[in-house]
């Protein structure tokens, strides 16, 4: 089994990310959707937590709400000790979308220049920026393409500039949308490589989101998402444990059979009890 989980306990510190009531709108018009659903949650400091569940169920917007850039958040949403989109996060947070944000005809290192020079301006800063920039792409493993076009490199190489990018600055929380996504196994193997590096070199928090479930088993927590709602906040052992579960895959597919059955039955609660309140009307009006 895939596990490179290094076994550091969790931090008696409060957590990187704290979520209450947490409840998200989306979509124009008169009728935005739920898409977040009075969710609670905790993400705790210096581990990778997994965010995981199928295409759809809110990741994204999820983690849109955590970096600030979401709209119609309503809730408790904490990070890193203010609420989510203090102006006071913005150098704290380090954010990787799906799609790798650099620039193609610019080089590995010129782009890294470019958004070291945005985030740390002026020239007094000019030292302390290159070797920002030396550093990140040395976390990321690229110096040997230091001097390569963004646009000439691989899907991976991209992922690994944007994640360099979001390292800038050190950042103690790095929220990162679906990572791996279309990578081949040995490019995701060391994807998770690097983030336990960053975790256990940094001391960083991880939220790293999937939707392929073989990848919880790297992550030190889990929170596992269907349809707008938190299904469970575990470890994976505790997970497999808790659902006699061989893999996460299998624990996260009893949960949902299980949330199934119970929404099953309160919808046949609730239509026995509709059945004997149009009874007892008639019986009222004969
Ligand atoms: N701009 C938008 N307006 C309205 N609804 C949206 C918008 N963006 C996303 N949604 C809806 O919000 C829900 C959650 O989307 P989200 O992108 O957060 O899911 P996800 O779990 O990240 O999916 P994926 O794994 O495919 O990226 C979906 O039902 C989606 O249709």
């Amino acid at each position: 089994m895939m596990n490179n989980r290094s076994e550091t306990p969790p931090s008696a510190a409060p957590p990187a990310v704290h979520a209450h009531g947490l409840t998200v709108r989306r979509g124009t018009g008169r009728t935005p959707r739920t898409v977040l659903d009075d969710i609670a949650f905790d993400v705790p400091r210096g581990r990778i937590t997994g965010l995981l569940g199928p295409s759809g169920c809110g990741k994204s917007t999820l983690m849109r709400a955590i970096v600030g850039t979401q709209a119609h958040v309503t809730g408790t949403l904490d990070v890193l000790g203010h609420p989510a989109g203090h102006p006071a996060l913005r150098s704290r947070i380090g954010y990787v979308t799906q799609a790798p944000s650099v620039y193609d005809d610019l080089t590995v290192r010129q782009n890294l220049d470019y958004f070291a020079a945005v985030l740390d301006p002026g020239r007094a800063a000019a030292d302390r920026r290159r070797e920002a920039v030396t550093r990140a792409i040395t976390d990321v493993d690229l110096t040997a393409r230091a001097d390569a076009l963004a646009g000439n490199l691989s899907g991976g190489q991209r992922s690994r500039v944007s994640l360099a990018v979001a390292l800038l600055g050190s950042p103690e929380l790095l929220v990162l949308d679906e990572p791996t996504v279309g990578l081949d196994p040995v490019l995701r193997r060391d994807l998770w490589n690097l983030f336990h590096d960053i975790t256990a070199t940094r001391g960083a928090t991880l939220l790293v989101s999937s939707h392929v479930m073989d990848e919880a088993e790297r992550c030190h927590d889990l929170l596992l998402m269907r349809e707008g709602r938190i299904l469970a906040q575990d470890t994976p052992d505790a997970l497999r444990t808790r659902t006699h579960a061989t893999t996460v895959e299998e624990g996260f597919l009893r949960l949902v059979d299980e949330a199934n059955a119970k929404a099953n039955a309160h919808a046949d609660a609730d239509s026995d009890a509709a059945a004997s309140n149009v009874t007892a009307l008639r019986e009222q009006t004969r």
